[in-house]
């Protein structure tokens, strides 16, 4: 089959989160199946622009209401990230160094899916699928439905993956004249609580929709951020496919990026090593368990708790743990966050900010993740800790309870029920207690480097879906 992935994110093009991630492998493995994924997405102005090289495969124009616009389409030219990859340039709107956080973000993402349907409308033969990824690809399944223009597309299936529906892309009806013309008795289709709401849309339009963890699919039919009816009324066309994790990239036996690489067998004098070398550079003592968050600071994930719940166990633990926080978000847990190292400095510390090698290098020098996530639909950050021997502290929710299993029920790893300082801190106690256990803590890093969260079986059950 032949399927075209749109997405804001593709590791490690550009990555912001998760969505990245799930971008930047899915379609490898899909290939191994045998088929033909591409990914198609913004050329922002990245390192990966600079550094690859590319040939042009289209040139056109867009037009967005009035402003017309250039639009030129690269195909990375060495198959590097072992899909086809497809960067839409378009000067002045897409070619930045941020991928979000835009007073224009609707207008740019808008100008990408239909310089995309443009380009896919002039190709000789049509792909099997078109897979959107989140809000920022959410109207395409409208336009290919409804609009005069891509009439040709119409039997183009049509995928929506909800990484998270927390996030809507709702913008004001008056940008409506933005979508190129249309039946106007179909306007409904775009609209969700009085807006055009772009994951809405795509909810109602696409032929099929996937959560990326069963659980969360449960979840979102009554708590999904105002769209639960609407999510509950499309159960019938709705999937929870469980990611995976790109056993390439997150491999500690071959990650350039660790201070040593390790697997099964050299796990403890692995992460020894990486943990000293951690230790030395952020004040901390490598004979104390070391506890992290790695992610985004925002409710979402619970980050606002954090400075409460550490001011706590560092309290009550009388300075026998170790915390090292990596993160970045809203700005008041930031400075929270960052406030609490000149009270516990030698015990606890922080790196505000985004750092791809820092995290690779977290995740097999710690002993313990915290995810105390309030929503959470799948979650990576615990597959990889687990990868790297690092045991999972996680909030019995979405994608974290379908992968990770209490210690208490035969598993091997930490859950607690509510995102509360409470909660989490009894959690952070039952760590405390099983890192004294050396025996008990050998075995367990063990058994998590040996799970299979590889992307094999998801990539198959995304191509059975595929088969409408
Ligand atoms: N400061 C920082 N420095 C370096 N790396 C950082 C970082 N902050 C975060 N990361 C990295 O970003 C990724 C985060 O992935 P998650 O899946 O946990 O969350 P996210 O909420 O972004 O994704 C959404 O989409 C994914 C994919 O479907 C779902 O798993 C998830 O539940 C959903 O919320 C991980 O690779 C992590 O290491």
């Amino acid at each position: 089959m032949e399927i075209i992935h749109l997405s804001a994110e593709c590791y490690p093009v550009a990555k912001v989160g998760g969505l990245g991630d799930v971008v930047g492998a899915l379609p490898k493995y899909q290939n191994k199946l045998g088929h033909f994924a591409k990914v198609v997405m913004p050329a922002y102005d990245t390192k990966f622009m600079r550094e690859n090289e590319f040939e042009v495969v289209y040139d056109g124009w867009g037009k967005l209401a009035d402003l017309n616009f250039p639009v030129r389409i690269f195909r990375e030219k060495t198959n590097v990230l072992g899909f086809d990859l497809f960067l839409v340039h378009i000067a002045g709107l897409l070619d930045r160094p941020k991928v979000y956080g835009y007073d224009d973000d609707v207008e740019r993402f808008l100008a990408f899916q239909i310089a995309v349907l443009d380009w896919i409308n002039q190709w000789e033969h049509q792909p099997d699928v078109i897979h959107c990824h989140d809000h920022h690809t959410g109207l395409t399944p409208f336009m290919t439905a409804n609009c005069f223009g891509y009439r040709r597309l119409n039997q183009i299936p049509t995928i929506l993956t909800i990484h998270n529906a927390q996030y809507q892309g709702q913008f004001g009806w008056d940008k409506l004249n933005y979508i190129p013309e249309f039946d106007p008795w179909k306007g409904g289709q775009l609209g969700w609580g009085g807006a055009i709401n772009p994951l809405a849309s795509a909810i109602k339009c696409a032929w099929r929709i996937t959560t990326v963890s069963p659980s969360y699919l449960d979840e979102i039919s009554h708590k999904a951020n105002g769209l639960e009816s609407l999510l509950a009324t499309e159960q019938y066309k709705s999937r929870g496919i469980l990611n995976g994790i790109d056993n390439e990239v997150w491999d500690p036996a071959q990650d350039e990026m660790l201070y040593k690489r390790f697997n099964g067998k050299t796990v403890e004098s692995g992460k020894k090593a990486n943990k000293a070398a951690l230790c030395a550079v952020f004040n901390l003592d490598p004979e104390k368990p070391l506890f992290t968050f790695i992610g985004r600071l925002v409710g979402e994930k619970g980050a606002d708790l954090l400075p409460e719940i550490f001011i706590n166990a560092l309290s009550y633990s009388q300075g026998g743990i170790n915390i090292l926080v990596l993160g970045s978000g809203e700005k008041e847990v930031e400075d929270r966050l960052e406030g609490l190292k000149q009270y516990f400095g030698g015990n606890y510390n922080t790196y505000i900010g985004y750092n791809e090698q820092l995290s690779h290098q977290i995740y097999a020098g710690a002993d313990f993740l915290l995810m105390p996530s309030r929503v959470e639909p799948c979650g990576l950050n615990q597959m990889y800790a687990m990868r790297y021997g690092t045991i999972p502290i996680v909030r019995r929710i979405g994608g974290l309870k379908d992968t990770v299993t209490d210690i208490g029920d035969g598993g091997f790893g930490i859950c607690h029920d509510q995102t509360s300082v409470g909660d989490v801190g009894h959690a952070i106690g039952r760590a405390y207690g099983l890192f004294q256990d050396t025996k008990k803590m050998k075995e367990i890093k063990k058994l998590i480097m040996t799970l299979d969260h590889s992307w094999d079986r998801a990539a198959q059950q995304y191509i059975d879906l595929y088969q409408i």
